[in-house]
């Protein structure tokens, strides 16, 4: 379970992005956090991670601290926890495979990383994943052949291959065509409840979080202003976090 108390950023003494940020994600759920631009979800996302420095709160995850965590724990911790972006973040030249594959850099020793030497069993699983993502037909294609829709398929996968326990999902639609955008979410829902896995996404469209989340968080100018089921977001709420 993610537990996360009273989180709050500043990147300027004036202005908090953050403010006392509350909220639970159970394992096999999807959490969706909506907003207008500007509201502070890629900062809570990336808080969630430990990636911005100077917040104050707790983000646990079973029932660890990630904020208490010396640097060579928070990059064992690090390891739970799966991020997909709205740019890829692949590297195009690479084929899809090799892309994958740099998922189990982390768990690597330097020098094993810097030779990117893969085991058989890494590689057979990283062509499982693929072929999960519907990618079989790709796995030695270089990225920047393909799709925005099959590139975040490329990205998941590449997030799967550290066995992460959550995935943190910063806009991984914004970039994508209706259809795309359908697949990428019926993945996530499909980890959520085939691998237990504890999913927050950050979106725009309140119409796919509706459809896919279990849960929704808005934020407005870094506070939470709506936690709760889709059905419970009604029209007018809708309108008042948007204003
Ligand atoms: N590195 C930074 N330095 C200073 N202010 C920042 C920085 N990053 C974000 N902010 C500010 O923090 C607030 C929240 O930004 P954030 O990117 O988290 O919002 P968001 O909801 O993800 O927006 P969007 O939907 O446009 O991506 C904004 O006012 C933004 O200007």
């Amino acid at each position: 379970m993610l537990t996360v108390t009273a989180l709050s950023k500043r990147y300027t003494p004036d202005k908090p992005s953050l403010e006392a940020v509350d909220l639970q994600a159970d394992v096999g759920t999807i959490t969706a956090v909506i907003g207008p631009s500007g509201a502070g979800k890629t900062t809570l996302l990336r808080s969630l991670n430990q990636l911005l420095k100077d917040d104050e709160g707790q983000v646990c995850l079973d029932d660890v601290d990630l904020r208490q965590l010396s640097k060579r724990d928070l990059q064992k911790a690090r390891r739970n926890i799966g991020m997909i972006f709205q740019n890829y973040n692949l590297i195009d030249a690479l084929t899809v495979l090799e892309n994958v594959l740099h998922g189990c850099l982390g768990a690597k020793s330097t020098l094993a990383g810097m030779f990117a030497h893969y085991t058989a069993e890494e590689k057979q699983e990283a062509l499982k994943l693929i072929d999960e993502m519907g990618l079989s037909d790709f796995a030695y294609t270089a990225c920047k052949h393909l799709s925005g829709g099959q590139k975040q398929r490329v990205g998941i996968a590449r997030a799967l291959m550290q066995h992460p326990k959550m995935m943190l999902c910063d806009e991984p639609i914004a970039s994508l065509d209706p259809k795309s955008a359908q697949m990428v979410m019926t993945i996530l829902r499909r980890l959520a409840d085939d691998k237990g896995l504890i999913v927050v996404v950050n979106l725009h469209q309140v119409d796919i979080a509706t459809e896919f989340a279990d849960h929704i968080v808005a934020l407005n100018h870094g506070r939470k202003v709506f936690d709760g089921v889709p059905a419970d977001l009604q029209a007018a709420q809708i309108q008042a976090i948007y204003a």
